[in-house]
């Protein structure tokens, strides 16, 4: 068994959490400590937002004027998507009901929470696609009241575009909101009056770091921080085609990994090649994020055997994980770490970004080994309930007794022995030896 890195990252996910934490903590203190005042200055802070933040019906109506009809074309398309594949997700979780072999009724129900926030990040690009992929999932799960913030953008007030996809998702509120300010604004209802029971979408070191701290408080759909691409490759793969999705992801920012896992070192050498020239080839905003990112984060790692690399693959726990290779059938199979996985060179990332309908907001620093991306199921509890006829209360009775007296709960034992002297007065049972200490 053989891996060797043909080229090593400097740094790690984990490079650069202890300050984000540092400040992620500073901020949630202040803003619990002073509310809406402080949320306003960090808005004027860190994003020059000093203008209204609740966006009103009529600026909204106002603002997606704006949007020219074939852009609203498309991002209709995309919503239409997301909502259908979301739709399914909620289609195949079903309420049960169930008589146990005791006699005793048992079932589930599934509903939605009440109130969510959905973020939608703004910094280096406006996040149009991240707007529907929160509000429309959230709608497919029958969630009723849906606040969404999403920052200002250059300066400006939140991307018409953006306000344009949360509306047409079904947003109830909107906001210009950036950051920590805007999580913690949702998660503790400031400016609304309603904290929300989930906070969802994906954002900088900082949005990552606030959903994390605030879970708890909050339910959270996952740690959904800078974008992470692997491709795993085989000799039949093409290089331009790899390393043009590398880079696809890279541009996303200073801190997004890219990762090559592949057989073929002729295929990982023509990678190394190809991907720092298609790098010098895009714009500067995007040509300085993926330079940076591909110096510091970028790897490419030379297996042996396929079987190592689904090792190797399943230990990085990629965000995003695409299959360039024969045989996909057995990477589909052998294959289970990942956020998504895309099988065959017909489809990339950016498909499932944009508008291919599963969802894009994915778990990031190997969160992909407990947990999947956003999905309906992020916003339903699954209840459970219990309805018992008499007939049944012996069997459960007696077990719950002896079990709670061995546990050294009398307490609990007595609310079983309670309803059997209730039921069947006059009928011994066997119940454990009281406890005495
Ligand atoms: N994992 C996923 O599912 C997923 C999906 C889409 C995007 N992303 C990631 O989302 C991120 C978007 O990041 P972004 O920065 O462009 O937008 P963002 O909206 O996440 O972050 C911008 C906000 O960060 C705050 N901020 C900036 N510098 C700060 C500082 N020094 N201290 C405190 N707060 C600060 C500002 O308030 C600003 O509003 C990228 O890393 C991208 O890869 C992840
Ligand atoms: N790749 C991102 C998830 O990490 C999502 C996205 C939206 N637009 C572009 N990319
Ligand atoms: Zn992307």
């Amino acid at each position: 068994m053989s891996v060797t890195w043909l080229k090593k990252a400097t740094k790690t996910p984990e490079s650069n959490t202890s300050e984000a934490r540092r400040v992620v903590e500073e901020m949630l203190t202040t803003i619990k400590a002073e509310g809406e005042e402080a949320v306003r200055r960090y808005a004027h802070s860190l994003d020059k937002w000093s203008g209204e933040i609740v966006l009103t019906p009529e600026q909204i109506a106002a603002q997606i004027r704006e949007v020219p009809a074939d852009v609203r074309r498309d991002i209709d398309y995309a919503i239409e998507q997301v909502y259908t594949f979301a739709c399914a997700q909620r289609e195949s979780v079903k309420d049960i009901e169930v008589t146990l072999p005791s006699g005793l009724i048992a079932g589930q129900k599934v509903l939605p929470v009440n109130t969510v926030g959905c973020y939608a990040p703004a910094g280096r690009y406006a996040h149009i696609a991240s707007a529907y992929m929160g509000v429309a999932t959230a709608r497919a799960a029958g969630v009723k009241n849906i606040i969404a913030c999403s920052g200002p953008y250059l300066g400006q007030s939140i991307h018409p575009c953006v306000l344009y996809a949360f509306h047409r998702a079904g947003a109830s509120t909107i906001m210009t909101l950036g950051g920590v300010q805007a999580i913690s604004t949702m998660a503790w209802g400031l400016f609304t009056g309603t904290p929300a029971d989930v906070v969802v979408g994906p954002g900088n070191k900082f949005v990552a770091e606030a959903k994390r701290t605030l879970f708890g408080q909050v339910g959270i759909d996952v740690f959904a921080g800078p974008s992470e691409v692997a491709v795993i490759a085989d000799d039949s793969a093409d290089p331009r085609v790899v390393a043009c999705d590398l880079v696809g992801q890279a541009e996303h920012g200073h801190e997004s990994p890219a990762w090559l896992f592949t057989t073929s070192h002729a295929l990982a050498e023509a990678v190394m090649q190809e991907v720092p020239r298609l790098i010098d080839l895009l714009p500067p905003v995007a040509r300085d994020a993926a330079s940076c990112a591909w110096r510091d984060y970028g790897e490419v790692i030379l297996c042996d055997s396929r079987e190592e690399v689904v090792a190797i693959s399943d230990r990085y726990a990629s965000e995003h994980l695409e299959v360039h290779t024969r045989d996909l059938n057995w990477w589909l199979e052998s294959l289970s770490c990942y956020g998504s996985l895309f099988l065959g060179e017909e489809t990339t990332v950016a498909f499932g970004d944009k508008c291919s309908g599963p969802n894009h907001v994915l778990p990031t620093k190997g969160a992909a080994r407990y947990s999947g991306g956003l999905s309906v199921h992020k916003f339903l509890k699954t209840l459970t309930w219990q309805r018992m006829p008499r007939e049944a209360v012996p069997q459960i009775g007696e077990a719950t007794a002896r079990i709670s007296r061995l546990e050294g709960m009398e307490a609990h034992a007595r609310t079983a022995e309670i309803r059997l002297e209730k039921y069947f007065p006059g009928t011994a049972f066997q119940l454990g030896t009281p406890v005495t200490r």
